[in-house]
């Protein structure tokens, strides 16, 4: 599998949205529809992105009892997106659901969207892991406690900050997915972003896909900022599933 850029559509306008695709229309996307533009324009949206040809990240982030998240995954599986995730401290019972949901819904013939694991978000401190959420492990060790738990549970990969990929990678092993967001050009702000990482440094670290979002679409020029991330990535090539 090929590195990839994961381009996060982060719009609550129809409009903005649209520009930003027109700006990169000539790309090959792997795009992100995320919380704020999918309880907007649901699956209609996806629906448009796959039919123009994009790859779609489903970002939904699910967390909920194992009955609920099997019988949402069952239902998300027939959008047809490539990748969709879940929290992974739902835990076991919960991520296996997911998994059993998605392939219940998923079409004779048809491949299940991969599922992965959100492990601790990007926007969480060592700090506020210890004193705000109270949990004893450093951010390191909790995050390898959840990619172990995502990959018994059957889940494809996880979702952490680029800096904790190599670790993830000894204890999962190579083939097991890493979707690193929290991602900044020299110069961007992190804003509320905590554990962030160069593309550069995330190509070394060994993520599989980065996920980028302000970087490009709070730019004045998204394509020049699309093009420039890709060349600090190394990306090669555009992969399409
Ligand atoms: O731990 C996580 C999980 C998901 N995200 C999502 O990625 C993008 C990042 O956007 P930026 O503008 O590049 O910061 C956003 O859609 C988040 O919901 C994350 O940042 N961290």
């Amino acid at each position: 599998m090929e590195p990839s850029i994961i381009l996060a559509l982060d719009f609550s306008k129809r409009q903005e949205l649209d520009h930003l695709l027109s700006a990169v229309k000539d790309e090959e996307l792997f795009v992100k529809v995320g919380m704020e533009a999918f309880y907007l324009y649901g699956p209609k949206l996806v629906d448009e992105l796959k039919q123009r040809g994009h790859s779609v990240f489903l970002d939904l982030k699910l967390h909920d009892i194992p009955n609920t998240v099997n019988k949402a995954m069952r239902g998300l599986a027939g959008l047809g997106v490539d990748l969709i995730n879940v929290h992974a401290s739902g835990g076991s019972r919960m991520m296996a659901a997911a998994i059993e949901g998605l392939e219940a819904g998923t079409s004779a013939g048809e491949k299940r969207p991969m599922c992965i694991g959100v492990t601790q978000l990007t926007s969480t401190s060592e700090e506020m892991l210890r004193k705000e959420l109270q949990i004893s492990l450093n951010m390191k060790d909790s995050v390898v406690t959840l990619a172990n738990l995502a990959k018994n549970s059957g889940l494809d990969g996880v979702v952490s900050s680029a800096l904790e990929v190599p670790m993830i990678k000894d204890a999962c092993g190579d083939e097991f997915l890493t979707v690193t967001p929290g991602i900044r050009l020299e110069g961007d702000l992190a804003g509320d972003q905590n554990r962030v990482c160069s593309p550069t440094k995330a190509r070394a670290l060994g993520s599989d896909y980065i996920v980028v979002g302000r970087s490009i679409t709070a730019s004045p020029d998204p394509l020049a900022a699309y093009v420039k991330l890709k060349t600090e990535w190394g990306m090669t090539h555009e992969i399409h599933r």
